[in-house]
Order: C-alpha cells, then sequence, then structure tokens
C-alpha cells in the first residue's frame, strides 16, 4: 500500500522547520520521512535543511519534470523532488513542509494527502518573526500581511487538521506524532 502524504501549511514563523526539526527521529520511526526542499534562497539565509538554487537552476529542474510540487511565495521558487513519489509507492509516509496557497493544486495530484495547518496567535506569530530576525521588518510586514489574506478565505472545502504552535513545541510535535500515527491507518481517506 502507498504512504501517505502529510502536507505541513502554517505562516511564516508559525514554527513549521522548528516542529519538521524537532519531529524528524519520532517520525522516522513512524515510517515517515521529511523531504528536502529544492527553494530559491541563498545558502545563508536557508533555516532548514534545503536544497538552495539559482533561479535559471531551479527552472531548469523543473523543466526536465523533476518536482512532484511547485510554487512560488514571498519571492521565492519552492520544488519537491520527485523522490517523494518513489518513497510513498515503497509505502514510506512523506512529510512536505507545504504551502497555503498550493494545497488546492496539491490535493489534486495527491487527492488523498493530509493537510495540516500550524497556527499562532497573531501577537505571537510577530514577536517570533522579529526574535527570529530572518527577515527584514518591510519582509516581516508583508509575511503578516499575507497571514491576514489566508484568514479571510478558506482556500479548499476539505478538512484541514489545526495543530495549535502558541505554545510549548513539544506540544504541537505530539500533535502531529498523533496525527501521523492516525492517518497512517488504512481506511481512513
Ligand atoms: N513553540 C515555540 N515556542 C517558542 N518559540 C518557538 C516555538 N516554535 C518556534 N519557535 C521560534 O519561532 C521562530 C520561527 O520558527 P520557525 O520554525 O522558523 O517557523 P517557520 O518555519 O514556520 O517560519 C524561530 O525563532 C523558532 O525558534
Ligand atoms: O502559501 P503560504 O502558506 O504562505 O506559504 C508560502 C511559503 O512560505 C513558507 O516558506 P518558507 O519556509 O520559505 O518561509 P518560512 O520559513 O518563513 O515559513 C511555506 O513553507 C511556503 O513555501
Amino acid at each position: 500500500m502507498d504512504g501517505r502524504l502529510i502536507y505541513l501549511m502554517g505562516p511564516s514563523g508559525s514554527g513549521k522547520d522548528s516542529l519538521i526539526e524537532a519531529a524528524r527521529e519520532p517520525l522516522r520511526a513512524l515510517n515517515c520521512e521529511i523531504i528536502r526542499r529544492v527553494i530559491t534562497r541563498s545558502a545563508e539565509s536557508v533555516g532548514e535543511d534545503a536544497i538552495g538554487v539559482t533561479p535559471q537552476e531551479f527552472e531548469q529542474r523543473q523543466r526536465a519534470g523533476e518536482f512532484s510540487l511547485a510554487w512560488e511565495a514571498n519571492g521565492l521558487a519552492y520544488g519537491i523532488p520527485v523522490e517523494m513519489d518513489q518513497w510513498l509507492k515503497a509505502g514510506k509516509h512523506v512529510l512536505v513542509n507545504g504551502s497555503r496557497a498550493n494545497l488546492r493544486q496539491a490535493l489534486e495530484s495527491y487527492p488523498t494527502l493530509v493537510p495540516v495547518l500550524l497556527t499562532v496567535r497573531d501577537n505571537v506569530l510577530r514577536e517570533r518573526l522579529l526574535r527570529r530576525g530572518r527577515e527584514t521588518l518591510e519582509q516581516i510586514d508583508a509575511r503578516l500581511a499575507r497571514n491576514t489574506l489566508f484568514k479571510d478565505r478558506r482556500s479548499t472545502d476539505s478538512p484541514v487538521h489545526l495543530i495549535d504552535n502558541s505554545g510549548d513545541l513539544a506540544d504541537a510535535v505530539n500533535h502531529l506524532l498523533e496525527l501521523v500515527r492516525f492517518s497512517a491507518i488504512p481506511d481512513q481517506t
């Protein structure tokens, strides 16, 4: 049986990277791998285990059919390597650090994916983005504005699992592991 695609989303600063890192080993124990993204972001500003490429290289890889999913956001291009499909076929579950704007397209290609949205209270989100210090104030404001847009409209009608990360990261990790355990059971789709 194919593995499940766990599609993690959440606003910038909600803690996706932190959650992924903290959950990496326990996820592996649940037969769930985290796929590395290809991003047109300079290596020094990559805050995650991603492959940084130039926009030209990204385009080449995309034209060569190297991505199962791809999208653009915040002035960057993101690609999910086709390796993901081999893992799924082999029965492994795969966690993707996804995009709210791309969810609808992802669902078209992977109708049984498990959508998971990481949420954080507004004031906590701003504080965390400032503390992380990766973006300029202007970029932080743009990310917060993008978040407001998503709050006002749902991108699909399908149910999305919510994980709140306003509190301890360990609670969010446990919640994610629970979801993966539950989603991995056959006939839950
Ligand atoms: N539960 C948490 N409690 C306190 N700080 C957190 C928590 N989760 C994440 N952070 C911090 O918030 C900032 C944003 O987290 P990050 O994982 O980079 O978010 P994202 O990948 O969604 O943009 C980082 O500085 C991270 O250390
Ligand atoms: O459509 P959205 O849900 O807004 O998502 C847009 C992009 O922003 C995030 O990327 P990235 O990891 O570069 O940003 P972050 O680390 O600041 O979350 C997310 O992983 C998406 O790739």
